[in-house]
C-alpha cells in the first residue's frame, strides 16, 4: 500500500480522498526539519502547503519519495531542481486558490483606501474619530498590475468591475489577452509612474526579486498605495519603509514578507501599513479546493501513473494514462535495450531519435520520450526515471529528437529508438501485441520478433551453417536453459542476430565462451 504524509494544515477533505483511494495517510504538522528528515523515508508521497520546507537535506533521506504535492500555487519552499534530479515529481494546484487570493488583494486595496484596520482599532477603543479617517475612492483610479497570470487576471477582472483603469506589466502578456481582459499592456516604468494602486502577482524568481526596489519606488506617483499578496522578496521592505515614512507612498498592504513567519518588522510600527499573516489562500472554499485537488493528483500519480500539474514532468491525463502505460513500458524497454547495447559496445551517447509510426503517432509523445530516455540512461546512470531523464540527457549534451507518421508498415503501431554514438547509430523497434504486451520486432534494421524477458542473450553472427548447433550445445553444457529462441538476418549469408531468453543469468564465463564461437561477432547479456 502506498503511503503519504500530510505535513501542513490541509482540509480534512484530503484525508478522505486518500482513504477512499486506498492510500495510507499520516497527518503530522508542525514537524521540525530534523523530525521530518527522520520519518520522510517511509513515504511515497508528501502533501504540503507553504510551511514545510522540502530542502535538499530532506530529499537526501526521502528514499521512497515519488511525489511532492503542493496544496496551493507557490513552490518556493520546495527545492524543485534537486527533486527533479532525484526523480521526484513536484506538483501544485494552480487554480484552486486563485480567486480567493485575488479577492484578498482587492480586500487589501479597500482596506488601504479606507484605512479599515486603523478605523476599526480607533472605534473599538471608543474614540469615534470621524474626522481622522479620510479615504479615497477607487472608481476611476489606475490600478497597476505587475504580473497578469491566473491571479493577476482575476484581480484585473474585479478591478474593471469596480470601474478602475488597469495597466498591466507582464512580459508574457499578449496584446490579444490584454484586450480580452480589458486591461492596457504597459512597461514597468509606465505602471510605476501612472498607478494610484500597485498590486503584485508574479512568482518570486530572479527577474522579479525586489521588483519594487528603492529605484522603482522613486519612479512611483506620490500618494501611491502598494499591495503585495504574492511573495515577500518582491518588495524591498527597507525601501518601502522609508517611502512610507516620508509620505511618498500613502499606504502598503502586505500579506507576504521577506522572512516568514514575520513576527517583527519596522513596517509594523507604521499606521499606513495593513498586514495579514500570509492569508491570501485562506478561505474555506480555496482550502477545500486545493486539498481535494492535491489528494487526487497525488493518489492518481501513485496509483495510476497519471500526472497533473507537475512542474517537472509532462502531464499524463487520467484518460491518457491507461492508453499510454503500455507504450511507456514499450519505450522504456526499447530504451533499456539500446542503453545496454550502448554500454556494452559504444560509449558516449550523442543523439537519440524516437520515431512513432501508426496508431502511436496520435498519442502524447512527451511522456513516451521521457520513458524512452529513462530506459536508455538507466543502464548508464544511477537513479534515472521519467522525471529526471530529460534533464540528465540535456545535462550530458545528448540531443533528443522525435519524428512521427500516421503511415504504417508491417505493424499498425510501432516505436523505434535510434541511438547515435561516435561509433555509429543503432536502432531497435517494437510494437504492442495482444492486450498491450510490448514486443521487440526489429534490431539494427533486421526483423526479429521476441518478448522482453528478465534474462536475455543477444548475439550477432555471420549467417553461415554451424553457429546455432554449437551455440545451443554450449548453453546446454553450461546448464543455461533456453526459454525462447529467435533468429533474424539481413539477407542470406550476411549479418544475423540471435536473441534468446534464458531461465537464469548467463554467467560471464559462458558469455566469454559464446563470444569465442566461430562466426560470432558480438554477444551481450541483457536484463529487463
Ligand atoms: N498570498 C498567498 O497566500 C498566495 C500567493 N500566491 C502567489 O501569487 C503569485 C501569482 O500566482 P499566479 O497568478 O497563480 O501565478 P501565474 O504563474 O499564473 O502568474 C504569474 C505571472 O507573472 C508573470 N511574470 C513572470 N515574470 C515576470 C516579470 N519579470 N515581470 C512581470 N510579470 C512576470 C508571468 O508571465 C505570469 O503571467 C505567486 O507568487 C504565488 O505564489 C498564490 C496563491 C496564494
Ligand atoms: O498557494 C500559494 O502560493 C500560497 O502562498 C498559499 O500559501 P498557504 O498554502 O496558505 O501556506
Amino acid at each position: 500500500m502506498v503511503k503519504v504524509l500530510i505535513s501542513d494544515k490541509l482540509s480534512p477533505a484530503a484525508i478522505e480522498i486518500f482513504k477512499e483511494r486506498g492510500v495510507e495517510v499520516d497527518v503530522k504538522t508542525g514537524l521540525t526539519p530534523a523530525e521530518l528528515r527522520e520519518i520522510i523515508g517511509q513515504y511515497d508521497g508528501l502533501a504540503i502547503r507553504s510551511a514545510t520546507k522540502v530542502t535538499k537535506e530532506v530529499l537526501d533521506v526521502a528514499t521512497n519519495l515519488k511525489v511532492v504535492g503542493r496544496a496551493g500555487i507557490g513552490v518556493d519552499n520546495v527545492d524543485v531542481k534537486n527533486a527533479t534530479s532525484r526523480g521526484v515529481v513536484v506538483m501544485n494546484t494552480p487554480n484552486g486558490n486563485a480567486i480567493t487570493t485575488a479577492e484578498h488583494a482587492i480586500a487589501m486595496m479597500f482596506a488601504l483606501a479606507r484605512q479599515l484596520p486603523e478605523a476599526t482599532a480607533s472605534t473599538k477603543a471608543g474614540k469615534w474619530e470621524k474626522n481622522r479617517f479620510m479615504g479615497v475612492e477607487v472608481t476611476g483610479k489606475i490600478l497597476g498590475l505587475i504580473g497578469c497570470g491566473n491571479i493577476g487576471s482575476i484581480v484585473a477582472d474585479r478591478a474593471v468591475g469596480l470601474k478602475m483603469k488597469v495597466l498591466a506589466y507582464d512580459p508574457y502578456l499578449t496584446e490579444a489577452r490584454a484586450v480580452e481582459l480589458g486591461v492596457e499592456k504597459a512597461d514597468l516604468d509606465t505602471v510605476l509612474a501612472k498607478a494610484d494602486f500597485i498590486t503584485l502577482h508574479t512568482p518570486l524568481i530572479e527577474a522579479t526579486r525586489n521588483i519594487i526596489s528603492r529605484e522603482a519606488l522613486a519612479k512611483t506617483k506620490k500618494g501611491v498605495r502598494i499591495i503585495n499578496c504574492a511573495r515577500g522578496g518582491l518588495v524591498d521592505e527597507a525601501a518601502l519603509y522609508d517611502a512610507l515614512k516620508s509620505g511618498h507612498v500613502a499606504g502598503a498592504a502586505l500579506d507576504v514578507f521577506e522572512v516568514e513567519p514575520a513576527k517583527e518588522s519596522p513596517l509594523f510600527e507604521l499606521e499606513n501599513v495593513v498586514c495579514t499573516p500570509h492569508l491570501g489562500a485562506s478561505t474555506n472554499e480555496a482550502q477545500e479546493n486545493v486539498a481535494l485537488q492535491v489528494a487526487e493528483q497525488i493518489s492518481d500519480f501513485l496509483l495510476t501513473g497519471s500526472v497533473t500539474n507537475a512542474l517537472n514532468m509532462p502531464s499524463v491525463t487520467a484518460e491518457e494514462a491507461p492508453r499510454l502505460r503500455p507504450y511507456m513500458d514499450l519505450c522504456r524497454l526499447l530504451g533499456a535495450f539500446a542503453g545496454q547495447m550502448t554500454r556494452a559496445q559504444d560509449g558516449e551517447i550523442k543523439k537519440v531519435l524516437v520515431e512513432y509510426e501508426g496508431a502511436v503517432a496520435k498519442l502524447n509523445h512527451r511522456p513516451l520520450n521521457a520513458a524512452a530516455l529513462a530506459g536508455l540512461l538507466g543502464p548508464v546512470m544511477e537513479g534515472v526515471n521519467m522525471v529526471n531523464a530529460p534533464v540528465l540527457a540535456r545535462d550530458h549534451g545528448i540531443e533528443v529528437a522525435e519524428a512521427s507518421t500516421d503511415r504504417t508498415g508491417d505493424y499498425q503501431t510501432l516505436v523505434r529508438i535510434s541511438v547515435t554514438t561516435e561509433k555509429g547509430t543503432r536502432a531497435v523497434a517494437g510494437t504492442l501485441i495482444g492486450n498491450g504486451r510490448p514486443r521487440l520486432v526489429e534490431i539494427k534494421g533486421i526483423k526479429v520478433e521476441a518478448d522482453f524477458a528478465p534474462h536475455m542473450l543477444y548475439v550477432t553472427n555471420k549467417d553461415k551453417p554451424g553457429f546455432i548447433g554449437r551455440f545451443g550445445t554450449l548453453l546446454a553444457e553450461a546448464g543455461v536453459n533456453i526459454a525462447t529462441f529467435h533468429l533474424g538476418r539481413a539477407a542470406e549469408g550476411e549479418d544475423a542476430i540471435c536473441l534468446v531468453s534464458t531461465d537464469g543469468e548467463t554467467p560471464d564465463a559462458v558469455l566469454a565462451q559464446v563470444r569465442a564461437l566461430p562466426l560470432v561477432m558480438q554477444a551481450t547479456t541483457l536484463a529487463f
